[in-house]
């Protein structure tokens, strides 16, 4: 058997790329240097996948979508026509340029199916210029070098126009235009394509059937070169159409999508075709088990020669860290984590042994059953599980209805109409950085490290009063990240050194791992929050991550279900806010930024897991007082889908990311608005741009037209850390004024 892999990360082993990118942003390195450096990340990327038989090109400068609109030339005719360079133009797309009389939005992000990766959301519309910018293409040829053994990976057309936004452009007219472009890169491409469509894992229409099938229809000169590569979940309903389709290779995804393996077995697989099979898991980093995928092997070996079955990952390796290398877990775990390095190995293995008649025998093998038995031998905490069995419904229930909530709390807090706040965390500077890994690296007394931090927390407070906020925060400072903070006070979680996954961009995120029994072992916000609410007669919100993100932006264990470690979260997290409460705290905001990105892809498995979910957050915030505030937030939520599950949230509060959303999001809170508070937004934080207080002033007037004004918060779409100080002042000093601006209008 041959193998290779979906794709591979991309952000360096040590981050090389995330630092080249923000020392070009910052202007100290030139294009040709950054070009050069693109090319030594992607060749120590072939250095490491040396051993597989095929190798996927899928390097991106800072998003794959992105890259690929400007292969397709799906382009603004604003930014075509601008002066700036191409790299100029593809960083401006990403993330705003504002100059002189250059003024570009970026455009809009989108969670990358149920993963933490971001991507660009293309926009297609009238003014789209459909000229492909061949500088990417040349970019990228020199990057790497053809060869029959490599293959360019990009999203495929369907895919593309699914995470499109395509506005005021009648379908067949894009339809044809996309696939004319398409075929343009497809003919200046050499060698093997292969063509991502995970989109074919959601649930599917008719309609989109036939347009994924006249795509692939129209494409099929190209067939011979072309593997259409699918993951994240089974493909039940195109499936059988799908492996007729003129195309060299097929990739499943036999992890999550255990489906595709009964589809196989139900309606066969074409002999002739190369399947690529994934079998390692891309999203998670529990060891493979051997046995279970050597079973799995061996029943789809007998629908397809041997030399025509590639074992692959299940998806792209972006989602995981290079390496544990250098990394030490704890007991329980030891040897049952792999990284793409080792993954890429597991794969290798994996097809040693599936070439052996008697594999059960080999050394390799049984090492492997051994790790496993361990990894799946974990001890139990009793106290913990004693607590979840008597657990009752009064649990997740507070003691008013919404109703009769607000208005209490409106007494307690006393708020100027359209309250302003923010999400929670301040800019981290160079310093705080340099501060924290003193502190980490044993350089830094705790004393020492707890003054300085509570000297910025002071700094923060000072200037949200001097700003003129009404609700404010500590600022989140002691926090590297918010999930990674509460897992390195959760017993049953631990976090990595180097464990980098890439978020978008040159952001990277370091998911910590979530694999025994969680338990509070002590206060984690507490010394903080009180800290900042003693410098100010103004209400400072406590702000803590809830259960599904602790999850979603942890690697979870698999051992037990989702429910269970759901609400072991919720716990931990009810007696921290218990202790906040008796700590005269005024405001808690619990943040679920990935509820709706967990979602499951299917409509089908949407209930059970909103179920889930919402009973986790309602179990760890339902002791709070009725007077006590109780915020959420959330980002990047397609509201429309879910409004019943942000509802049986029963959050008073809400903060969501919207300024870069469409209206008919708000459109979608409307309902939520009548009985609730709501704050959408106002302008976009992942963009180095500052918005106007003009600008803001015509968004909340938008806003103003859907959601009653009593119920209307103002504050940002998101936390500010990862803003410039001098970017997220001025941009909150334009919030506030356009607040102001409004109240004087409306209330004198
Ligand atoms: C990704 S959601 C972020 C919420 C968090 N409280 C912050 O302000 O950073
Ligand atoms: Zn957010």
């Amino acid at each position: 058997m041959k193998t290779t892999v979906t794709g591979f990360p991309r952000i360096g082993k040590n981050r090389e790329w995330k630092k080249a990118l923000e020392i070009f942003w910052a202007g100290k390195i030139s294009e040709e240097e950054i070009l050069q450096e693109a090319q030594n990340i992607q060749q120590q990327h072939f250095g490491m996948m040396k051993d597989l038989d095929f190798v996927p090109i899928d390097f991106a400068l800072y998003d794959h979508m992105l890259e690929t609109s400007f292969l397709l030339g799906v382009l603004p005719d604003q930014v075509q026509k601008s002066s700036l360079s191409h790299l100029g133009k593809y960083f401006a797309l990403a993330r705003g340029f504002q100059e002189k009389s250059v003024d570009i939005k970026a455009w809009p992000m989108k969670k990358w199916f149920s993963t933490n990766y971001h991507c660009v959301r293309p926009k297609i519309s009238p003014e789209t210029t459909w000229e492909a910018d061949l500088f990417f293409l040349e970019y990228k040829s020199t990057l790497v070098k053809q060869n029959p053994n490599r293959r360019w990976v990009i999203p495929g057309p369907y895919t593309f126009a699914r995470l499109s936004i395509i506005e005021d452009v009648p379908e067949h007219e894009w339809q044809q235009k996309l696939l004319q472009a398409y075929h343009n890169l497809l003919k200046r491409i050499p060698g093997d394509v292969q063509l991502d469509e995970p989109a074919l894992v959601f649930d599917m229409t008719n309609r989109e059937k036939e347009l994924f099938l006249a795509f692939y229809e129209s494409l099929s000169s190209y067939g011979e070169r072309l593997f259409l590569q699918t993951y994240f979940g089974d493909v039940r309903d195109i499936y059988e159409e799908l492996v007729q389709l003129p195309v060299k290779g097929i990739g499943l995804d036999f992890v999550e999508g255990s489906e595709n393996l009964s589809l196989i077995e139900k309606f066969g697989f074409p002999p002739e075709k190369m399947l690529l099979c994934g079998i390692v898991a891309g999203k998670n980093v529990w060891r493979t088990n051997y046995e279970k995928a050597l079973s799995l092997l061996g029943r789809i070996a007998s629908y397809l020669p041997r030399e025509n079955i590639v074992l692959s990952s299940a998806c792209s390796l972006l989602h995981v860290p290079y390496t544990i290398e250098g990394e030490s877990f704890p007991e329980e775990i030891e040897n049952g984590v792999c990284f793409a390095l080792e993954k890429v190995e597991e794969i290798r293995q994996l097809a040693l042994l599936g070439d052996i008649l008697h594999y059960q025998d080999h050394p390799i093998f049984q090492k492997n059953r051994e790790m496993i038995s361990k990894l799946t031998a974990r001890d139990r905490d009793s106290l913990c599980l004693q607590k979840l069995s008597a657990l009752s419904e009064k649990d997740f229930q507070r003691a008013l209805p919404v109703e009769q909530r607000l208005p209490l709390q409106k007494e307690v807090l006393n708020l100027a109409p359209l309250p302003t706040t923010t999400i929670g965390s301040f800019p981290q500077t160079p310093e705080l950085r340099k501060l924290r890994k003193g502190f980490q690296e044993n350089v830094l007394s705790e004393e020492t490290y707890k003054q300085e931090i509570k000297k910025m927390i002071a700094s923060c407070i000072k200037t949200q009063e001097e700003l003129g906020i009404d609700v404010l925060v500590h600022g989140e400072y002691e926090r590297n990240d918010m999930v990674e903070y509460f897992a390195s006070f959760l017993k049953g979680m631990t976090t990595t050194k180097n464990g980098w996954v890439q978020s978008y961009g040159s952001r990277t995120t370091k998911p910590p791992l979530l694999y025994g029994d969680v338990t509070r072992v002590s206060s984690m916000t507490v010394e903080w929050i009180t800290y900042a609410q003693s410098l100010t007669t103004k209400p400072v919100k406590a702000i803590l991550t809830g259960p599904i993100t602790i999850i979603n932006w942890s690697f979870c264990r698999e051992d037990i279900s989702l429910k269970e470690v759901a609400y072991q979260i919720a716990l931990a997290l009810r007696e921290e806010i218990e202790e906040l409460q008796q700590k005269n705290i005024r405001i808690i905001q619990v943040d679920e930024a990935a509820l709706r990105e967990r979602l499951p892809l299917r409509k089908s498995e949407w209930q059970s897991y909103l179920d889930i979910a919402t009973s986790a957050f309602r179990l760890a915030t339902s002791t709070l007082l009725p007077e006590i505030q109780l915020h959420t937030h959330m980002c990047y939520s397609e509201f429309k889908d879910i409004p019943e599950a942000i509802e049986a949230l029963d959050a008073d509060v809400l903060t969501i990311e919207a300024s870069r959303s469409e209206l008919d999001v708000l459109e979608s809170l409307r309902t939520y608005s009548q009985k609730r508070d709501i704050g959408p937004g106002v302008y976009d934080i992942h963009s180095p741009r500052v918005p106007s207080a003009e600008e803001i002033e015509t968004f909340i007037q938008k806003l103003l037209s859907v959601i009653p004004v009593e119920h209307l918060w103002i504050n940002p779409d998101c936390g500010l850390k990862t803003r410039k100080e001098s970017e997220a002042y001025a941009s909150l000093q334009h919030m506030v004024e356009a607040t102001q601006k409004i109240r004087k209008n409306l209330f004198s």
